[in-house]
């Protein structure tokens, strides 16, 4: 392990599942709270949500796993004393003196306020801020006389501290995945597709450029150009042409690989750029590209596979090589002719030989040669089918986030209560399941520790958090994570 003088300002991530060092998560905040009916599609809520239940039966579990996973100090023997009612929950607010506060589970929030101490930062970041939101002088200027907590919070939620609304909340800044991605000691930054996400990738981008944890990182973030000239572009041809990608489209797999998606969110000429960029820069060899449907069912790559230990890997059956075999036996798909080899499609890039690309048929073969090849796993590689490939649970539990997991360590995984089947098809793969209620109440009793577990996939609850349509692979940027 490294030491935590090297670390403090270090980003490194060169695998899905190495032992999570450091993450960026962002606990839901009082903008989730007014999602409104109405905008509750525009803003990528599939319901509006009850926030204090999502935080503090749901969300919160999250939090207090990540910390024993990654600064046990925090929370090791004090778990009631947290969530004593009395408490309010102060430790988990980033504003609040009682806030946990951890170098290691780091909130972007509280980075935010560090960064609006600084006056030029603070001017710049509320003129883009206002110029983005089309906020009118007056607002503009009332926005400058907030203190940085206050500011932060605006910022974010959209709302003033006499509590009127002045601009839309930005609800998904809990799925921080979305807002980069690092990419050995790089980081990618986001251009996201969605209107509503248009300020979460300004407020990342100023913490990255300007708070000190990433000082070390300035020469080292990536930002995606636009295609060249694309001003000049008709408005009609602009939406095709368009340069957007988000995170969860983005996998770096070992040292060597980036998978990437084309998706609803990230476009071909994203793509492109970025292999262009990780190419030119040395930073990978290998990109591999999974086209999949552009539906808001699949946003991104991330909801229909996730890996959860070198030869391992959750994913959605309709998609791969097992969903032809069974669409064969289908008589309705067969007259549809609806093959998933036409509705996926994954080609791999060599630098120096990008112009004789590999052809992948399924996902299963891809994710094989990443076990295998990549990763040397010296076994053959086992899938995990959302809702164990029962009809039609696969569809149901994919849409729940069962095939989007975050792997804390090697074969240690965090995934939705709710996702039954799939939770059935890990035991039958050999992994303990086990809530995080429990498991938390082992860790304080000392019954066990993270160190000790192995091939389990642990499970949050998840009501409303999943009305959200993001799971705990969303749900966090990994910063550090150590080689495997
Ligand atoms: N990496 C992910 N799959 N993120 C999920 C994001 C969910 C969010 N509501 C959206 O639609 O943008």
């Amino acid at each position: 392990m490294q030491s935590d003088k090297k670390t403090a300002n270090q980003v490194h991530v060169t695998s899905e599942v190495g032992t999570l060092r450091k993450v960026m998560i962002h606990s839901p905040d009082s903008g989730l709270g007014k999602v409104v009916p109405s905008k509750a599609q525009d803003w990528l809520f599939e319901d509006i949500v009850h926030l204090d239940t999502m935080r503090r039966g749901e969300y919160d579990y999250f939090v207090k796993l990540l910390l024993y996973f990654l600064d046990r100090d925090k929370v090791k023997g004090k778990l009631k004393e947290i969530d004593a009612l009395a408490n309010q929950r102060n430790f988990y607010k980033p504003e609040h003196p009682d806030y946990f506060n951890s170098n290691k589970v780091i909130d972007p929030q509280y980075l935010l306020a560090h960064i609006l101490e600084n006056e030029s930062v603070k001017t710049r970041l509320v003129a883009s801020v206002c110029a983005v939101e089309r906020c009118s002088y007056t607002i503009h200027e009332q926005l400058l006389t907030l203190p940085p907590t206050e500011l932060t919070k605006t910022l974010i939620s959209g709302t003033m501290p006499d509590k009127s609304m002045i601009f839309a909340p930005i609800p998904n800044f809990i799925f921080t995945r979305d807002i980069g991605i690092v990419i050995n000691d790089h980081i990618l930054l986001n251009k996201p597709a969605k209107i509503a996400r248009t300020r979460e990738a300004l407020l990342t981008q100023y913490i990255f450029y300007n708070h000190p944890v990433f000082k070390d990182l300035r020469d080292k973030i990536i930002e995606i150009p636009e295609s060249e000239h694309h001003f000049l572009l008709p408005d009609g041809e602009k939406d095709s042409k368009s340069v957007t990608l988000e995170g969860g489209d983005v996998m770096i797999v070992s040292p060597d690989h980036l998978v990437i998606g084309c998706s609803e969110r990230t476009s071909p000429y994203a793509v492109n750029q970025v292999i262009k960029i990780l190419f030119d820069k040395n930073i990978v060899n290998k990109v591999s590209v999974v086209w999949i449907p552009k539906k808001r069912d699949y946003m991104h790559i991330d909801t229909i596979f996730t890996q959860v230990k070198k030869d391992v890997w959750v994913l959605l059956g309709s998609l791969s090589r097992y969903g032809e075999e069974m669409e064969k036996q289908d008589l309705m798909e067969s007259l549809m002719d609806t093959k998933v080899k036409d509705r996926l499609k994954i080609i791999q890039f060599i630098k120096g030989k990008e112009d004789k690309p590999i052809h992948f048929e399924y996902l299963e073969d891809l994710l094989s040669a990443i076990s295998e090849n990549d990763l040397k796993s010296g076994k053959p590689t086992r899938f995990v089918y959302s809702g164990n490939n029962e009809f039609p649970f696969g569809a149901r539990e994919q849409w729940t986030d069962s095939c989007n997991l975050l792997a804390l360590k090697e074969g240690v995984v965090v995934g939705y209560d709710r996702n039954d089947k799939t939770a059935e098809a890990f035991k039958q793969t050999g992994f303990t399941v086990i809530g995080a209620a429990e498991l938390l109440g082992k860790f304080e009793n000392g019954e066990t520790s993270p160190e000790e577990l192995e091939n389990t996939l642990i499970l949050l609850p998840s009501a409303e958090l999943s009305r959200a349509r993001g799971g705990s692979h969303c749900m966090s940027m990994p910063l550090l994570r150590e080689s495997i």
